[in-house]
């Protein structure tokens, strides 16, 4: 049988991706060439860690919570669901009432918002911060969503980062699953190492689950 094969649905880090107003912009660059070097290529990136595809740490809105660094890496690998939610703009314990959780730990949220890593979306579904409860009691340790926040892009306060947070579940922000179906699937979306950090990039891939599969 052929085994399915795992499909990117990480953002390109491009030098004309989409970043947060005033945050820093991610750019890519040659620092010293081959040529010069007389032996190597070597680049450099700066970037904002909450551009593109990335998880965010509870210190990115909790000066007490952990840091990138202090995160469990098992709750970026292993099997996730992702649900179809883009019938709806304000996803609420309704709208995710009507799908089965049966035994997975990650969820991740396909939206009407279309995936466009150059774009900044002026408006995106809003999360209902009271599905934090309800997808604890579901058993959920990490959502992941199609979108720049879980929170509305102009909210200072945050209410579905903390109430994610505070119910012990985990962020994944900028997925791209535009050609993602519903279904069980397996998830690495690992983040960088990063000492300290409030957010890192990650590597998002799925791979389908399919019948003959045991965990
Ligand atoms: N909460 C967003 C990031 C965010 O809100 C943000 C990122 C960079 C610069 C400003 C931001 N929010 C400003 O109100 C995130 O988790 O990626
Ligand atoms: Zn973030
Ligand atoms: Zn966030």
């Amino acid at each position: 049988m052929m085994t399915n094969e795992w499909i990117d649905v990480s953002q390109p880090l491009t030098n004309d991706m989409a970043h947060w107003p005033e945050d820093t912009p991610f750019s890519y660059s040659l620092t010293i060439a081959k040529q010069d070097s007389g032996s190597v290529n070597i680049g450099q990136i700066t970037t904002s860690v909450h551009t593109g595809t990335h998880i965010d740490a509870p210190f990115h809105f909790d000066n007490d919570g952990k840091r990138i660094d202090e995160l469990d890496v098992n709750l970026y690998v292993g099997e996730a669901i992702v649900l179809d939610v883009g019938n709806v703009q304000e996803i609420t314990v309704e709208t995710l009432g009507n799908f089965s959780f049966d035994g997975v730990t990650r969820v991740l949220l396909k939206t009407s918002l279309p995936n466009d890593h150059t774009r900044f979306p002026e408006q995106i579904p809003n999360l209902d911060p009271r599905i934090a409860d309800f997808l604890a009691e579901k058993g959920i340790k990490l959502i992941g969503v199609d979108m720049p926040s879980v929170d509305a892009l102009d909210s200072k306060e945050l209410p579905t980062h903390h109430a994610l947070y505070t119910n012990g579940i985990h962020i994944l922000e900028n997925l791209m699953l535009d050609n993602v179906e519903q279904g069980n699937y397996e998830l690495i979306a690992l983040p960088l190492a990063i000492k300290g950090a409030d957010g890192s990039p990650v590597r998002a891939v799925l791979r389908k689950k399919t019948e003959t599969d045991h965990n």
